[in-house]
């Protein structure tokens, strides 16, 4: 896999990739090209996960129209395209919002800070592995019988425009009814945008959310329309809302009653065009803690709540998904096609599945991967019986192995952020995914 810049000046080139060796791990080798049409050749050479693309090749033109074309039609390549982030040279906002609207993952004006370029590449790559996944799958599977009433409540309310708050234990599925929301929805044909609020830096919020005018604060140095903006015609996933600071509650509840945002440093508001889902893995009586959530915010969020069943209580639907997800990655590394063993599929029914079906679907990845025999077995999954072990005793640091470490790092980490995922995965400079992994394995 690797990385490529298209750009026609080859110092911003160059300055782009040495700035991204330098700060990303050296896992993804960076590339330049000068003109679009050597993009298609670099494309077939090999795998590219992620490509910088400017909007502007021919001298004299700003109006980013070479830019947006290559992007649709990169994009029409599908799942096998790579996450795209256009750069362009001139405050262009409806530029930048039309290359959202096409698919880009997000853009950056040129002269870029180099802290937002490396988060926003950073942020790029980590989504590479879920979009992928979203191209593959995925329905939202299950036949058991809270899975059907809950497909039944979505096709109800996913007509509508009323918000809807989506409450499910981490990886249980919120997303991908947020997904199925908007899919059955009038917006269908609009952008679905999932903003994780637990991810995003309280100082950068508002201007993430809502935009901002060049020169509003000292970094702003291009206008930049917000999320809100963003996903106009569209959904706007909230995902982890409850990780909201209090502050930033308010302002989001004022942009919601009133239905308009004001990006920092504009005398105007906006009018906003979004339907808002939102989803959060707290239990229902710490979303009611005043402390923790206002209630205003709450009764405009949850004009319609969706509970998505842990995994645990819906048993039956295991070995379906694990079929799927067998049959999903046996064809994406090209294993031949295997059966579970009958005990295999007991186990894995009897398993508790902390984790919800996020955890079942690495699973299923590990036992395709490592699997030997004619057919699955328990032990192939990877998973480990009974209670997390207990946390350590204190033992000086030298005495501890890297897999106790690592254990103590992540239970700092979680213990700092309070249990709170995305903050957690910032501390440890991890994606989301990366740190469930390592709870996964941790058992935690
Ligand atoms: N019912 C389902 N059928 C098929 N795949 C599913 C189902 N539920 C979840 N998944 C898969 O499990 C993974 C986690 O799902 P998703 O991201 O929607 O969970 P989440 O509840 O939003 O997680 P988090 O709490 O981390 O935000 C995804 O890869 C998704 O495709």
């Amino acid at each position: 896999m690797s990385m490529l810049i298209l750009d026609d000046d080859p110092d911003v080139g160059l300055a782009a990739k040495l700035l991204l060796q330098r700060r990303l791990p050296p896992t993804c080798p960076v590339r330049l090209l000068q003109r679009p049409a050597e993009l298609a050749a670099a494309l077939e050479a090999e795998p590219v996960e992620l490509l910088l693309l400017d909007m502007n090749f021919l001298p004299g033109r700003t109006d980013g129209a070479q830019g947006l074309a290559l992007l649709e039609q990169l994009l029409r390549r599908g799942a096998a395209a790579p996450v795209v982030i256009v750069m362009t040279a001139y405050a262009e906002v409806n530029l930048a919002v039309a290359a959202l609207k096409a698919g880009a993952f997000d853009f950056i004006t040129k002269p870029w800070d180099n802290a937002r370029l490396v988060a926003t590449v950073a942020a790029a790559l980590a989504s590479r592995r879920p979009a992928q996944a979203a191209a593959n799958a995925s329905a939202l599977l299950g036949e058991a019988r809270p899975m059907q009433e809950l497909r039944a409540l979505i096709q109800s309310v996913a007509p509508t425009e009323a918000n809807v708050l989506v409450l499910g234990e981490m990886g249980s599925g919120k997303e991908l009814v947020a997904r199925e929301l908007h899919l059955q929805s009038a917006r269908a044909a609009g952008t679905f945008l999932a903003v994780d609020l637990g991810a995003l830096a309280e100082s950068t919020l508002e201007s993430e959310l809502f935009g901002h005018k060049r020169g509003s604060f000292t970094d702003a140095r291009s206008e930049r329309p917000g999320r809100f903006q963003a996903a106009a015609g569209g959904t706007l996933f909230l995902d982890e809302v409850a990780n909201l600071p209090l502050a930033s509650q308010a302002k989001l509840l004022t942009a919601l009653e009133r239905r308009e945002v004001t990006p920092l440093g504009a005398d105007q508001p906006q009018a906003i065009d979004v339907r808002i889902v939102s989803a959060t893995n707290l239990d229902e009586a710490a979303l009611f803690d005043p402390q923790r959530f206002r209630a205003d915010l709450l009764y405009r969020l949850n004009t319609i709540v969706l509970r998505v069943p842990p995994l645990r209580e819906r048993r039956e639907d295991v070995p379906l998904l694990c079929q799927h997800y067998l049959s999903q990655y046996a064809a994406q590394y090209a294993k031949p096609p295997r059966h579970c063993s009958e005990a295999a599929l007991a186990a894995l029914r009897a398993h508790d599945w902390h984790g919800n079906v996020r955890a079942l679907r690495h699973a299923c990845e590990r036992a395709v991967i490592l699997a030997q025999g004619d057919r699955y077995e328990y032990a192939d999954f990877g998973l480990r019986a009974g209670p997390a072990p207990a946390s350590l005793e204190p033992a000086p640091a030298q005495h501890l192995t890297l897999h106790q470490r690592e254990r103590a790092a992540l239970d700092e980490a979680l213990r700092q952020a309070q249990g709170n995922i995305s903050q957690a995965a910032r501390l440890l400079g991890l994606s989301r995914a990366a740190l469930y992994r390592r709870m996964e394995k941790h058992e935690l």
